[in-house]
């Protein structure tokens, strides 16, 4: 961070942990987080920091118990004497006498989403040691209404052996119950990695787990390599959980969340060997600078006043409070960010031009916002470039070349403030030899186009796309090897693309095949599915705008020739959809995911709960690593039908 930078946050957060909505609101799995586990008070959360509270540290020691859980670990009260802080406040005290008691209210969790998933992780986790549930269990309503008690949960504790790592990236291990004789806390430690020893500081406890800060890795794992770390905010920002890792250990976690997530959802089909062993995770080209959309996001404060309070910061959500190492980006909910490792050349470029926009215009907003940011690469014209290179020696460059400023001004991308002028990055197709013009748009409805494997998509920069384009040609690619259906005589394949967004699957394989119908809930992804056909002069492709669940009225191909590809949003599919599914029948099925859990319940569903699911065999499932650095993983799982 900049002198300038500084001056504009004076207010030194350090002193104020706010586990606010917005410190959590970037991540999906915090998000998810929040909005259910939601305290109708305020949450359990301590300020251990604060220099200025009267603060007791009572080292205690822990059990040792049978197991390897937190073996001769100490436990460090940080307890704040808020007694005689209360005292000498009338206002306060007469507060505290009216407050109404505060409740917890635990709010319905789906099964797939990321604190349902823990909530498996959590079982596993106590099974496998013989530990009862009620040996876990927090009240937590007793905490929220007791000072005293919440103190002695928002504690330091060291020596914590690391378990496991949950399918969010998060390490978990047990540590003593404060309350609980012979009971147990499981906690999640962000940034912390199986077999290390860590000191964690506790900040929120829900009734199952709680939630700590890594303060010091004591004894780091084998697989830790610090040294990897290409960002200044890793450690603190909720975006990449892997960055100490090597990227071979990455791809085996994710094969291993894979696992998991079969063995959590689709029970019955390992019980009955029907799930061949997981295939290993295939890497993305680019690790680094890959991340084509980003959207960092501002919060205003309540009692914002635009001309006293400090620019807000600008970012992604921080991830606690951790200390295990120093970070950029200060003690804010949102991370005040310039840059982000992930993004690619252009979007990190557009964020710096963005973040200087907002310091003009931050005064007149009301409420927080997100700045979108997507990269858009365009073809520069061969004419246009053999002109620019012919003018070099008149120490002329494109710069200078009305042509090219018009062939950028055709554009209403991110600028740079200082001239006014679009900033680009240039780039060369080895493969097509084109010459490549990126730039960076803030307009949801700024239609951009991506290059995949000598294909071209328009799409809106507002709707869905996939984000990482190096590991584009490999998945499409796999997609179109695995079509192809054995025993058809016929030589006529048929596809149909069920969730096709603008088209990727169905375009990049309509060669292979007869014909493609697409299905798409988005209409205006529809309209650019048609027009990515028409440029790429594809004429075999069909789509229509409407809800997956309605494409079997509307199929003509004969089943036992047509594979159907599915791609469906986190939440998966519905039970409605794999029942007409299964009653079609076809030859294929390649389920495409980026939530492996919701994709190994459904392939449950429709293999035992649908008409013709038992008459499938699923032929292999791998991972394709679209998001480096990050928990996340595409799962591709292929069934055939016998
Ligand atoms: C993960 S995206 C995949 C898009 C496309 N296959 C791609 O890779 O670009 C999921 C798509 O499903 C669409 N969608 C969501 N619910 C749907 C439904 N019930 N029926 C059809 N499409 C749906 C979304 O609009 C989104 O475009």
């Amino acid at each position: 961070m900049s002198v300038e930078e500084l001056k504009d946050h004076p207010v030194d957060n350090n002193k104020k942990r706010t586990t606010s909505k917005l410190s959590r609101s970037n991540s999906p799995v915090g998000k998810r987080i929040h909005n259910i586990e939601n305290f109708s008070g305020n949450h359990i959360n301590k300020d251990n920091n604060n220099a200025n509270n009267n603060v007791n540290n009572n080292v205690n020691n822990n059990v040792n118990n049978e197991d390897n859980i937190n073996v001769n670990s100490k436990i460090k009260n940080t307890q704040i004497d808020n007694a005689s802080n209360e005292a000498k406040n009338p206002r306060q005290e007469l507060k505290k006498t009216t407050k109404s008691k505060r409740k917890y209210r635990a709010k319905k969790v789906e099964s797939t989403s990321p604190i349902g998933v823990l909530q498996l992780e959590i079982d596993e986790l106590i099974n496998k040691r013989n530990i009862d549930k009620s040996l876990i269990s927090t009240d937590v309503n007793k905490i929220l209404n007791n000072s005293d008690l919440a103190t002695k949960f928002n504690r330091v504790v060291e020596n914590v052996k690391v378990l496991e790592l949950t399918s969010n990236g998060d390490g978990l291990a047990l540590i003593k119950n404060p309350e609980i004789e012979n009971g147990f806390q499981v906690v999640l430690i962000p940034f912390a990695l199986p077999g290390e020893i860590v000191n964690i500081r506790i900040f929120k406890t829900h009734p199952l787990y709680c939630e700590s800060d890594l303060l010091k890795i004591a004894e780091p794992s084998k697989l830790r390599n610090d040294s990897l770390i290409n960002c200044k905010y890793f450690g603190r920002c909720s975006g990449c959980q892997y960055q100490q890792l090597d990227y071979n250990s990455q791809l085996i976690f994710k094969k291993n969340t894979i696992e998991n997530a079969y063995k959590f959802f689709a029970k019955n089909l390992i019980a009955n060997n029907k799930i061949p062993k997981i295939d290993d995770t295939i890497g993305s080209p680019l690790q680094y600078f890959y991340r084509t959309k980003l959207t960092p996001h501002y919060d205003i404060p309540r009692k914002f006043n635009p001309e006293t309070s400090p620019v807000p910061t600008l970012g992604f959500g921080s991830k606690g409070r951790p200390e295990f190492r120093e970070t950029a980006g200060g003690n804010f909910p949102i991370l005040d960010i310039e840059e982000c490792s992930i993004g690619t050349e252009i979007i990190n470029i557009g964020m710096k031009n963005e973040r200087k926009n907002f310091k003009k215009i931050y005064k007149t907003k009301r409420k927080g916002g997100t700045i979108l940011l997507r990269e858009n690469t365009r073809v520069l014209p061969n004419e246009l470039v053999q002109e620019i290179k012919n003018n070099e020696n008149n120490e002329s460059n494109e710069s200078n070349n009305p042509k090219f400023i018009d062939f950028l001004n055709q554009e209403n991308g991110s600028k740079d403030l200082s001239n006014g002028n679009l900033s680009y990055t240039k780039s060369k197709n080895e493969v097509s030899n084109q010459h490549l013009i990126k730039s960076c748009t803030t307009d949801t409805r700024q239609i951009v186009t991506e290059n995949i494997n000598g294909f071209v998509f328009n799409f809106s920069a507002g709707e869905f796309f996939q984000n990482n384009n190096s590991i584009l040609p490999l998945v499409t690619g796999y997609v179109r090897d695995n079509l192809k259906i054995k025993n058809n005589k016929t030589g006529e394949n048929y596809l149909i693309d069920a969730y096709c967004g603008s088209g990727l699957f169905s375009i990049t394989a309509s060669k292979d095949v007869k014909r493609v119908i697409g299905v798409e809930v988005s209409k205006d992804s529809v309209k650019f599915a048609e027009k990515n056909a028409q440029m790429n002069n594809i004429k075999n492709t069909l789509f229509i705008a409407g809800k997956a669940e309605k494409i079997f009225a509307s199929v003509d191909t004969p089943s036992k020739q047509t594979s159907v590809i599915l791609d469906p949003p986190r939440k998966g599919c519905d039970e409605l959809f794999l029942n007409q599914l299964s009653d079609y029948n076809p030859a294929k099925i390649i389920y495409i995911s980026c939530n492996v859990h919701s994709q190994a319940r459904d392939i449950e569903f429709f293999i035992n709960s649908t008409t013709n699911g038992k008459n499938y065999v699923v032929e292999n499932i791998r991972g394709f690593d679209f998001f480096p650095q990050t928990h996340h993983v595409e799962s591709v799982a292929i069934l055939v039908l016998k």
